[in-house]
Formats: structure tokens, sequence, C-alpha cells
């Protein structure tokens, strides 16, 4: 599981890496969009196609494609073909999952592909091969697509079809004897001897990785729509957000882009320098405060009515990493009243290790939920040993928010993989990390530059 994750964040780097001269000898960085995945699993004829349908319709304005598992069966050997009757298409082995992950691979690096066509009368592949382009959104669908966890590390979303075992097996009798010609006492026979057991044994412990389960197929156009609409949001996200769900970058606007520029501007004066960075960490804040549980209140406003509102979660502080996370701590004192603000100051040692100097952190700390504030995260080297002081203390990783302006990829891979449960609110993603462990793009040395200590 880990290699194909590492794998496929790696990919993700070198896309963000990959980049191109253009014609007036910028560097313009070229950005491949990594495609959404989603694994379609269920029994036989539980609709699998149909919610697959469903939902390419309904992403009408995006570029998808369906990949069925069944494209990827081993072809028949003569000797197997002599005992057709024999042999259990609904075994994890009779699929070359090689094939498929590698053809995986290709599309998530923007690669055309030829997947086979296979013919289940001859039980072969036939030519031509079906060619698929690199999407947006990649539909995997099959009975076992959620049996491999190579492949399930492939997707984004997993979802399930789960429909009544009586329904699946009228509409597989029909479907084989009406569409395929096929015998009913076969495919009665087919189905307890390798079916149903297949079913059983590997078809539906599977069902414990889907994200999504949806009862009733296509009936279920509820879920339907929530899925397109959940595909939808995620789709407008950076690529990290769709592999990390703890990642979170604030709503662009042209006016965070506008601060954005004035602070990365290397001709900034110290003085806007702050005054942009003070408001762009303002708005991370309260983006990161959103991410607190609240419980739900309700009070009376002066015209007599009811509103349904939320109370604050108060069990909270802050904790900045010394020096630049520093900046920090006024914006978040002026969104929550008296809030406890602890510090910690790591040394950097060497190329990637870093060593604890001094902290000062809330008694009760592992009682509360925490904000860490550090504006840069780049290597992640500071932001991990700050967090693993924060669990020594008892600090559950799920109360952890970490707030920064500016992410590297890097840096949200090291966090993301080691801490899934703690979440990164940024308010833009760079789009890597040069040799010096700088940021690129970046805005150069945050501490230097708002404290005025630059040489
Ligand atoms: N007899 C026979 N059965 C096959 C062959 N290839 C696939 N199958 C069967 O096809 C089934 C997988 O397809 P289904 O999930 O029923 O097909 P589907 O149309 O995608 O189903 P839904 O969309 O969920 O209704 C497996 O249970 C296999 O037993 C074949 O060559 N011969
Ligand atoms: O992800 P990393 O590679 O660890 O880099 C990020 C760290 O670098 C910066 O601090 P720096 O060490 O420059 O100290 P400063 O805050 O005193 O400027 C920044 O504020 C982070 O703490
Ligand atoms: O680019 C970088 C990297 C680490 N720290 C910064 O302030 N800037």
């Amino acid at each position: 599981m880990e290699s194909n994750m590492v794998a496929a964040l790696k990919n993700s780097v070198q896309n963000h890496f990959s980049s191109v001269q253009s014609s007036n000898g910028s560097n313009q960085a070229q950005v491949n969009k990594v495609p959404f995945v989603i694994g379609v699993a269920g029994g036989t004829a539980s609709g699998k196609t149909t919610v697959c349908t469903m939902i390419i319709q309904q992403l009408h304005d995006q570029r998808v494609v369906l990949i069925h598992q069944d494209s990827f069966y081993h072809p028949l050997t003569d000797e197997q073909l002599q005992k057709v009757n024999d042999f259990n298409f609904d075994h994890p082995d009779a699929f070359n999952t090689e094939c498929l992950l590698s053809c995986m691979e290709k599309l998530k690096q923007g690669q055309a592909v030829s997947i086979p066509n296979y013919d289940s009368r001859s039980h072969r592949g036939i030519d031509p091969p079906i060619v698929v382009n690199p999407t947006d959104v990649i539909i995997l669908e099959g009975i076992l697509i959620l049996h491999d966890s190579r492949v399930r590390d492939l997707m984004n979303m997993k979802i399930f079809v789960d429909s009544d075992s009586d329904v699946r097996l009228a509409r597989r009798v029909k479907r084989d004897t009406k569409d395929w010609g096929r015998n009913i006492e076969y495919v009665l026979d087919q189905y307890s001897k390798f079916v149903k057991p297949s079913f059983e044994e590997f078809v539906l412990p599977s069902k414990k990785y889907a994200d999504i389960i949806i009862p009733r197929g296509s009936d279920n156009d509820v879920a339907i729509d929530l899925i397109v609409q959940h595909i939808h949001t995620k789709l407008g996200q950076h690529d990290l957000c769709k592999i990390y769900p703890n990642v979170f970058v604030i709503h662009s606007t042209f006016q965070i882009r506008g601060m954005h520029t004035l602070v990365r501007d290397t001709r900034t004066t110290k003085h806007d320098f702050v005054f942009y960075a003070d408001r762009l960490i303002r708005l991370v804040v309260e983006h990161g405060l959103g991410h607190l549980p609240f419980t739900e209140k309700q009070v009376i406003t002066p015209t007599g009515s009811v509103y349904t509102g939320v109370v604050f979660c108060k069990r909270l502080c802050g904790v900045s990493v010394i020096r630049s996370g520093e900046s920090m701590e006024n914006a978040l004192r002026a969104c929550c009243k008296g809030i406890k603000i602890g510090k910690i100051l790591i040394h950097r040692d060497g190329k990637d290790g870093r060593q604890l100097i001094y902290e000062k952190l809330p008694s009760d700390i592992a009682s509360r939920h925490v904000l860490l504030l550090d504006p840069v995260l780049a290597s992640g080297n500071s932001a991990a040993k700050a967090i693993s002081i924060l669990l020594s203390k008892g600090v559950p990783e799920s109360n952890i928010i970490f707030l920064n302006l500016i992410a590297a990829p890097e840096g949200i891979h090291v966090i993301s993989r080691r801490h899934p449960r703690l979440k990164i609110v940024t308010s833009e993603i760079d789009l890597y990390l040069n040799k010096k462990l700088q940021v690129i793009p970046g805005m150069g040395e945050f501490g230097d530059r708002y404290f005025g200590t630059m040489m």
C-alpha cells in the first residue's frame, strides 16, 4: 500500500516539477492534472454499470473515461477453453491486475494507453485494443476492483453498489440467457459453483474498503447526486487535496492572489510585506478555526425570532514555532480573545535534522485543540519536530490544525503521510522545494522579511 501511495505522490510532485521554456524565455510551470480515480465495485448484476453511466452523465462538463475490470481478464488458454464451464471468472486470479496497474500508472502520468478489448464469447482479447486517453476522471468498474490493495491505493473515491442478492440473481439469469444466449442450467450452475462463493469470499469483504455504499444501486438518485457533488468539489481543488483529505487550501480569489503577489514580490517593502502577510494570515486563521468542532445553539434575536447557530469550541490553544510562527499570534488573538499561546523553538541542525531548543506549552495542552502556527511549510522538518513534541505531551493527532501561508508539496507529503489525522490549512501550495530547501516560487526567508532582519 505504502509503495503505491509513494509512487502516486512522486508523480504528483514530478508533475509540478515539469516545466517548459515559454516563448519569452521565462520558466513556466506546466502542471499535468492528476486524474481523479473512482472505483466502483459490487456483486454481479448489482447495477455498477448503470451507476457509472449516471455519474458520467452528471459529470457532463468533465472528461471522464470508464474502464471495466473485465477488460483485464487473462485470455483463456486452449486447455482452459476446452473446460470453460469449470473456469472461475469470479476469482481474483482470473484478472491480469499487473496490466491494469501499468495502464493506470501511464494514465496518471498523462499518457494514452491501449487496453485489451476482451471478448467474453471467445474469452480472449480481440483487435483492435481500446485506446484510452488521459482524462480528468477515471472510473474503474468491476466485481473485484476493490479487492487488490494496489488498485485501491490508486483511487480517490471507492464506491460499493449494494443490491439485494435475489435481485442480482434474477437480473443475471435474465441477462445471461436473453442477452448472452446462455443456457439457464449453465447460468445457475456457474452461479452456485463460482459466482456466489467468490462473492462471499472476495467481493463482499471488499465492501469494508468503500467510502460510499450505495444501497439499491442505480435506483438511489440521492446517493448518486451526492457523489457527483463531491467529485465536482474535489476536481476544483489542488491535486494534493485530492490525495490527502486533510489538506485544505483556502478558496482562492483575485483578492487573495493580489495579496500573494505583493508578499512574494522581492521589491515589496518590509512595511507592505507585514501588512499583506498579516491580512493573509488572518484569513488562514479564520479558515483554520472553521475546522474546530462546534455544538449547536439556539438564540433569540431582537425581533423575538429563534436563530439556530453554533457555539465555538472552547478548549483550544495556539502554539507558534519561533520565530516566524510568532507573526501569526496576533491574528489568532484577534479572533480568539484571551487564547493561550505556547511556543516551540527548533534549531536547524544539519541539512534535515531539527533540534528542540525550547518549549513552553499550556500544562493542560493534552485536552485542547491546538492551532500550530508557522507561515512556511518547506521540507516539513520543523513541523515534524513541533508535532512530535505536541504528541509527546498527549495531544491527539486529530486535535492539531497546522496553519501556514505557503506550503511546498514535499512538506505536505511528509506531514500528511506521517500524521494523516492532523489537518493542514494553507493559503497556497507552491511548486516545489529547491536543493537549498527553499520553497519555489516561495516568498524568500519569511522571518527575515517580516521582522526586517534581512542583510
Ligand atoms: N460465463 C462467463 N461469465 C463471465 C465471463 N466473463 C465474465 N463473466 C461473469 O461476469 C460477471 C461480472 O460482470 P457483472 O458484474 O455481472 O457485469 P456488469 O454488467 O458490470 O454488472 P452490473 O453493471 O453491476 O449490473 C462475473 O460474475 C463473471 O462470472 C465469461 O467469459 N463467461
Ligand atoms: O519545513 P522546513 O524545511 O523545516 O522549513 C520551514 C521553517 O523555516 C522557517 O523558519 P526558519 O528556520 O527560517 O527560522 P525563522 O522562523 O527564525 O526565520 C519557517 O518559519 C519554518 O519554521
Ligand atoms: O523558502 C523558505 C523555506 C523555509 N523557510 C522560509 O521562510 N522560506
